[in-house]
């Protein structure tokens, strides 16, 4: 379990975390969205102890970082891939990592395997694309077997495979009954993996729930339905108190739930061809959501030193 509680962080004027309060729970995937500067990659760091709140705390299993024993056991974090340091193999990456922490040296092999980087294990770190990196973090970060994984944005720069990969990866660490926290820009993806999802906007909580009620929130309640009576249906729909848009060969209704626009359907002999409530996605939901907490828009991405990489700030 990992708990933030009032956490606030200020750097300066900029309020990056802003008296946040959630918590994530094990046996899920947890997506932590937010638009670009929102401060997720400032609380995963908060929550490993690579910089410190303002005020208010993030636990994790009821401690802060700094008070775990041996962390990486507890904890195990992806957060800046290119971290490790070039010169050194993977493999002497990883047996650095594991004497800190007295983990038994058997585990590298076991990661590396993991992972699938056990062929290129001797080979300098300085050479590995970003995709090699990102396998080696998440192999760090599953060494101490430990019950909480966090990873900021651990799909970027991997190619399809890669991100299936993590994918799975992920529902299978949360199938074992850890807590997975993951942030990613790739709404889509968080959309395939998530099952909850901590959403935040300037530093504050917009949204805890689950993803499919997220969407549910923002997706309009609208069904779509076909029939060969269309125009009979429309006027039988609209007398109950419905709203009926035409498109092309159906029409999309709202105010009223399927279950009602089929009884409606049969007591006026309607014969339907098609019944669909229409799901938003969770891209439109985000957008609708998080409107105005958006910090910087697109015509600004480019600013320098606006949108922040993990692991840059
Ligand atoms: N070391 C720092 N010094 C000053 N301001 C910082 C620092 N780190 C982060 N910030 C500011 O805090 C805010 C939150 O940044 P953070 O990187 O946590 O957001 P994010 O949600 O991870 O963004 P992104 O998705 O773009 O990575 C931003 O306004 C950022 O400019």
């Amino acid at each position: 379990m990992i708990e933030a509680v009032s956490l606030t962080k200020r750097y300066g004027n900029t309020v990056a975390v802003d008296n946040l309060s959630f918590s994530v729970k094990p046996g899920k995937v947890t997506g932590f969205l937010g638009p670009n500067g929102a401060g997720k990659s400032t609380t995963m760091r908060m929550a490993l102890g690579l910089d410190n709140p303002t005020s208010g705390q993030i636990r994790i299993d009821g401690k802060i970082y700094q008070d775990l024993k041996y962390p990486l056991r507890k904890v195990g974090a992806l957060v800046d891939p290119r971290w490790v340091h070039p010169n050194r193999s993977a493999r002497a990456h990883l047996a650095w990592m594991a004497r800190s922490n007295r983990i038994q040296a058997k585990r590298i092999d076991e990661v590396l395997d993991a992972v699938g980087l056990t062929a290129v294990a001797g080979k300098r770190v300085g050479g590995f694309s970003l995709g090699m990196s990102q396998r080696l973090g998440i192999a760090s970060a599953l060494l101490g077997d430990p019950e909480i994984l966090m990873f900021d944005e651990p799909v970027n720069g991997l190619d399809p495979e890669g991100i299936l990969w993590i994918r799975n990866l992920m529902h299978r660490l949360a199938d074992e009954g850890r807590t997975v926290f993951v942030s990613s820009h790739l709404l889509s993806e968080m959309a395939l993996t998530a099952s909850e999802l901590v959403v935040i906007g300037r530093g504050k909580l917009i949204s805890q729930s689950t993803t499919d009620e997220f969407v549910a929130r923002a997706s309009d309640d609208a069904v779509r339905v076909r029939s060969p009576h269309l125009q009979r249906l429309r006027g039988a729909l609209t007398d109950a108190g419905a709203t009926v848009h035409e498109v092309d060969d159906a029409i999309i209704v709202s105010g009223m739930d399927s279950a009602n626009i089929g009884e409606t359907a049969a007591a006026h002999n309607v014969v339907l061809h098609e019944l669909s409530p229409q799901q938003g996605s969770l891209e439109q939901a985000f957008m609708q959501i998080t409107g105005d907490s958006v910090q910087y828009h697109s015509d600004l991405d480019e600013a320098p030193g606006q949108v922040l990489a993990s692991g840059t700030n």
